[in-house]
């Protein structure tokens, strides 16, 4: 798989995954089945814990209404960085979402805006209703379209730290529709679970001092545990410097 970011875009579509298409959907499909389960069968995967967990989340506040599960496996992500480089094990999250038709869609929303602590995300979903906050734009919602064979990749809060900021981290949210389930399978890819990210030391001098305290993807599972991104706390900003 090759990412290629020129720019802070907000998000990026990936053509050239090698992913074929028929994988694609069976994903979705059979996402869908687990959650077409019965309520009793799916109760037995109910977890909380953050390490492996599998829950519904109907908040009367917000409106959420999200059941999702998720696990964690490990891959290797080589990021060439200029100069340096990062190449090694990682910790790849991967979450499987399922929104539920709602009747009012404008009252209500599937996941609250947050941002992710990944280096990269990478979402395959199966219908629109995914927004990413345009900062530049004086802060309006873009709808991150759905094309047929690709996947969208946006940055994460890891590739902010590394940057030293050059490069910020997507704040997105899902939202409803009165249609149809929207399923989507989001990949946060970052270093090894214990593995410190901090900025490029090529990116920090006199001018640019570091702008984030190092941590780990387990210091973020643990913020993740006492800190609900549905309140709207940013990981992130407990890190600046
Ligand atoms: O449902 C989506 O497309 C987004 C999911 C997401 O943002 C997440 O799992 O962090
Ligand atoms: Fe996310």
């Amino acid at each position: 798989m090759i990412v290629i970011i020129r720019g802070p875009q907000l998000e990026h579509d990936l053509v050239n995954h090698g992913i074929r298409q028929s994988i694609l959907v069976e994903a979705l499909v059979a996402a869908a089945g687990f959650f077409d389960l019965s309520a009793r069968e799916k109760l037995k995967f109910k977890s909380s814990d953050v390490y492996n967990p599998y829950g519904t989340r109907r908040a009367s506040k917000t409106g959420l209404t999200r059941s999702s599960f998720g696990g964690f496996s490990s891959s290797i992500m080589h990021i060439p960085w200029t100069p340096g480089s990062i190449h090694g094990p990682t910790t790849r999250l991967t979450t499987v979402n399922c929104y539920p038709p709602c009747p009012e869609p404008n009252t209500a929303l599937g996941l609250p805006p947050h941002s992710d602590y990944s280096c990269l995300t990478i979402v395959l979903q199966n219908s629109t209703d995914f927004e990413i906050l345009d900062t530049e734009d004086g802060g309006n919602w873009t709808v991150v379209p759905e094309i047929r064979g690709t996947l969208q990749v946006h940055v994460g809060d890891h590739f902010e730290v590394l940057s030293n900021g050059i490069y910020k981290s997507a704040v997105h949210r899902a939202t409803l529709n009165s249609e149809s389930t929207r399923i989507s399978i989001a990949s946060l890819h970052s270093l090894g679970m214990d593995d410190k990210m901090e900025a490029a030391a090529e990116l920090v001098d006199e001018q640019n001092p570091r702008r984030y305290r190092e941590s780990s993807f387990k210091d973020f599972l643990d913020f993740l545990a006492s800190d609900d991104i549905v309140d709207g706390k940013r990981f992130i900003d407990t890190l600046r410097a």
